[in-house]
């Protein structure tokens, strides 16, 4: 579960308000996307959660630890995918993973078959033992999840997490979350994509210059702009009349 309440930040003293006042509870054994077009404030969002910026007001627990009274406790209950998977280019994908593994204190036994498992998972076995430098775009964004899912946290945090993955990651990714979720589990993703959010999330808000501006499930949202229209249309609606 996240609990995310009355948090705001800004940048440049106070100039850009990234995000303004937002609440919002996430449940367990749900997916919740979190949507809005570029510049909404996601990231920010994002990153106040998982406790690289601090919040300038409001509080963020990930299973009712704080992340700033309890940063050490809060992190060992997310893993959290980056929208930038540009990371420690210099090492093997193994080496990578072996890293991550020792950072999240998965013991050798566990860590060698989820290792295994995730690798083949992604079809990422043999290029494993070769330097993250050499990678595609998606490669690198498939062995930065791999690395994320290895403690197995009840909590999964990813930002923009299907950018530049192939269509059977992506599916096996979208896979995988519904699994975490239907275990009763946290997934919490960014993404500006509507189709996925539309296919994959259990609720949804949305954010538009740093204020959210609907919170709720498909059909609620439906239900809010009075017709059935696509998801495409009423985000336009939503973002540009908010
Ligand atoms: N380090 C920073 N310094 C100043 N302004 C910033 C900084 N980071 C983000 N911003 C601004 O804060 C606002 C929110 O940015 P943020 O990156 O959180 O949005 P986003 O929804 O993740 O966008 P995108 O989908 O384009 O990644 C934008 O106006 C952005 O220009």
């Amino acid at each position: 579960m996240i609990e995310i309440c009355g948090v705001s930040k800004s940048y440049n003293r106070g100039q850009v308000k990234a995000v303004d006042d937002v609440s919002l509870t996430v449940q367990d054994g749900e997916i919740f996307g979190f949507l809005g077009p570029n510049g909404a404030g996601k990231t920010t969002l994002i990153k106040m959660i998982t406790g690289i910026l601090n919040a300038d007001r409001g509080s963020i627990k990930i299973n009712g630890r704080d992340i700033k009274d309890s940063p050490l406790e809060a992190k060992m209950q997310f893993s959290f995918v980056p929208d930038d998977p540009n990371i420690f280019s210099r090492l093997t994908g193994i080496e990578y993973l072996n890293f991550m593994a020792d950072v999240y204190q998965v013991s050798s036994e566990i860590r060698v078959e989820r290792i295994q498992k995730l690798l083949e998972r992604f079809e990422m076995s043999t290029a494993a033992a070769d330097l993250i430098q050499s990678y595609s775009h998606g490669m690198k964004q498939k062995i930065v999840v791999i690395g994320a899912l290895l403690h197995n946290p009840p909590v999964w945090i990813l930002d923009e997490p299907m950018t530049g993955l192939d269509p059977r990651s992506s599916y096996d990714l979208k896979e995988m979350m519904r699994e975490h979720a239907d275990a009763g589990k946290t997934v919490f993703f960014s993404t500006h994509v509507l189709e996925v959010a539309e296919k994959v999330c259990d609720r949804l808000a949305i954010i538009n210059k740093g204020r959210m501006i609907f919170c709720g499930s498909l059909e609620e949202i439906r239900t809010h702009a009075r017709e059935n229209r696509s998801l495409e249309n009423l985000f336009l609606e939503l973002t540009e009349n908010a």
